[in-house]
């Protein structure tokens, strides 16, 4: 296979950049009042101006020509159909069918995994009744008033973030609460504000093995026990979703209480399986199918629409041509949504997992950068804060501006407010201020001309900073839905461009091997230390604190 620098397309591209990299949006803007007609798209419920872009009509339809010849559509069908894409691990890639709301089957080898995703979500649907209408009880027969929900990862950041960005549609009476990290700080100070007898404990973990998430379940376990819960009141309590049913039931777990997952659905793509419960049961299972809804109407849009209209083709396509071309490094998030503020981390796993990748399947090193940083954080709050590098530094960092049209609330005019410095930023991330601006400022004000020019250059805002504004009409479950498959597809056009496997993740597991490595090392001081002398001696260090 081809690396992506060695595709026709990548050489016209990089021909073309040479003419194109000192072209102005200014100018752009200035020769073409239908710019904003030409480059923007809409599908499903969303609107996408990319036309704040360095870009010109050549330089879309050359980045097309490269996601054609890297072939996305056809291995974008591939993904859909169940083809093994997850190389490493021999998997195929299927949150799509998760969601998939058609009466039409999809096979992985052979077998049709539609009617198990379809029990599942029946499955799920009962129990979350069953909770929010008081059929299921605590172990005293009272109603169940909270959720703990353990996991980490991709078994945390979904159901956390989406709960917490569809905050106003939560039901009334259940409240929802999330530990991950193996801090116990954080568990502890959840526990002391449960009531035992009211709690139900929801463990997440594809694998059944991840230390943080084990750990925290059985300290819960304790807690449950300590308190007046008793070992056979534990089915009542404790529920868990895994695809490791061999392993969740060594460690304890009712097989009634376990919602399966697949291989075929990744940690960082799992919001939509049963790990997803946390949602359903914050906002309702009708909401969670909305959410449902949105990212199929997503996955309609990406399969079908053309290259040219295709909103996760165009993000992704754009994202290369900065980095890759422009050499940017980072890729910032700011949704103007107050609800929506976890956005950029719950990106920040999905893109750098899927796409901090060095090699391609077919065993090549790559001499070209793939997934960017991603980062970011909520409008207006930035603007305060981290959005001068984005201004005034000298790396070029392209942006997203998510914003939706309506506010859940009507708090009159911070509306208004929000979304004119959400668009006014775009603006003059674009527009920059010349020098003649600067220095036509300090006309009257009684400087020199020296002055001036020591000056001057400071308040110079080059501009030309690229920006997407992503638009819906109010942040609804089905928005919702829509806005993350189309960051799924996004990373996945983009993967599929640098010719790399999106879909495992061999860093972070390397991670996990490690720490249980060390924790053994921290745990029995008789074992001798035999890794490198930073490592040795930090273990040393902690082994003695008391001493
Ligand atoms: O759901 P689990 O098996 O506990 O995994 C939780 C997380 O663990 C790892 O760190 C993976 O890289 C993540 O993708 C995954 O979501």
């Amino acid at each position: 296979m081809a690396l992506f620098t060695e595709l026709k397309s990548y050489q016209a591209l990089q021909a073309h950049f040479e003419q194109v990299k000192n072209v102005h949006m200014r100018d752009l803007f200035a020769q073409d009042a239908d710019r904003f007609n030409k480059f923007s798209a809409k599908a499903c419920g969303i609107e996408l101006d990319y036309s704040k872009n360095r870009i010109t009509d050549e330089t879309k339809s050359l980045l097309l020509d490269l996601a054609r010849e890297a072939k996305v559509e056809e291995k974008r069908d591939g993904m859909f159909n169940g083809a093994r894409i997850n190389t490493s691990e021999d998997r195929a890639v299927l949150h799509t069918a998760l969601r998939n709301k058609s009466d039409k089957e999809v096979l992985v080898d052979g077998k049709d995994v539609m009617p198990e995703v379809r029990a599942t979500l029946a499955k799920m649907k009962t129990f979350v009744e069953e909770v929010h209408n008081g059929v299921r009880k605590g172990y005293t027969g009272k109603k169940f008033t909270d959720v703990l929900a353990i996991g980490i990862g991709g078994s945390f950041l979904g159901p956390k973030i989406m709960t917490e960005a569809l905050k106003p549609y939560k039901v009334e009476g259940l409240n929802v609460h999330f530990v991950a990290n193996v801090d116990g700080a954080h568990i502890h100070d959840v526990l002391a504000k449960l009531p035992i007898e009211t709690t139900l404990v929801l463990m997440s973990s594809k694998s059944f093995g991840t230390q943080e998430t084990l750990k925290n379940t059985l300290t819960t376990k304790e807690w449950f026990l300590n308190n007046g819960g008793t070992f056979e009141d534990i089915a009542k309590h404790f529920m868990c979703v895994s695809s490791n049913i061999k392993a969740a039931t060594e460690f304890g777990m009712d097989e009634d209480n376990i919602f399966p997952m697949w291989d075929w659905v990744g940690g960082r793509y799992s919001l939509w399986s049963a790990i997803g419960l946390p949602i359903a049961l914050a906002l309702g299972f009708d909401n969670f199918e909305e959410l449902l809804n949105g990212a199929y109407d997503m996955d309609q849009h990406f399969l079908n629409a053309p290259l040219e209209e295709n909103l996760p083709a165009l993000l992704g396509v754009l994202g290369v041509w900065y980095i890759n071309f422009f050499g940017a490094q980072s890729h910032v998030l700011l949704p103007y949504d107050h609800y929506l503020r976890g956005f950029p981390a719950y990106v920040q796993q999905l893109d750098m997992e899927s796409n901090g990748k060095s090699a391609t399947p077919t065993g090549d090193y790559l001499d070209y950068a793939t997934g960017p940083v991603i980062w970011g954080g909520e409008g207006t709050n930035g603007q305060h804060a981290f959005h001068q590098l984005i201004h005034q530094g000298t790396v070029l960092i392209p942006a997203d501006f998510i914003m939706p049209l309506h506010s859940q609330h009507e708090m009159t005019n911070h509306h208004a407010m929000l979304a004119s410095n959400c668009f006014g930023q775009t603006q003059a991330l674009m527009q920059g201020k010349t020098v003649e601006q600067v220095k036509a400022e300090f006309a009257g004000k009684g400087l020199t001309d020296a002055e001036i020019e020591k000056v001057a250059p400071q308040k110079v805002f080059e501009g030309n900073k690229p920006s997407n504004t992503i638009l819906m009409d109010k942040l609804t479950p089905r928005a919702l839905g829509q806005l993350i498959a189309m960051y799924e597809h996004k990373v996945f056009v983009q993967g599929i461009i640098w010719g790399i496997n999106s879909f495992d993740q061999w860093g972070v597991e390397l991670g996990k091997v490690l720490g249980n490595d060390v924790l053994a090392k921290l745990e029995d001081s008789s074992i001798e230390l035999n890794g490198d002398s930073s490592t040795n001696a930090l273990i040393e260090r902690f082994r003695n604190r008391n001493a």
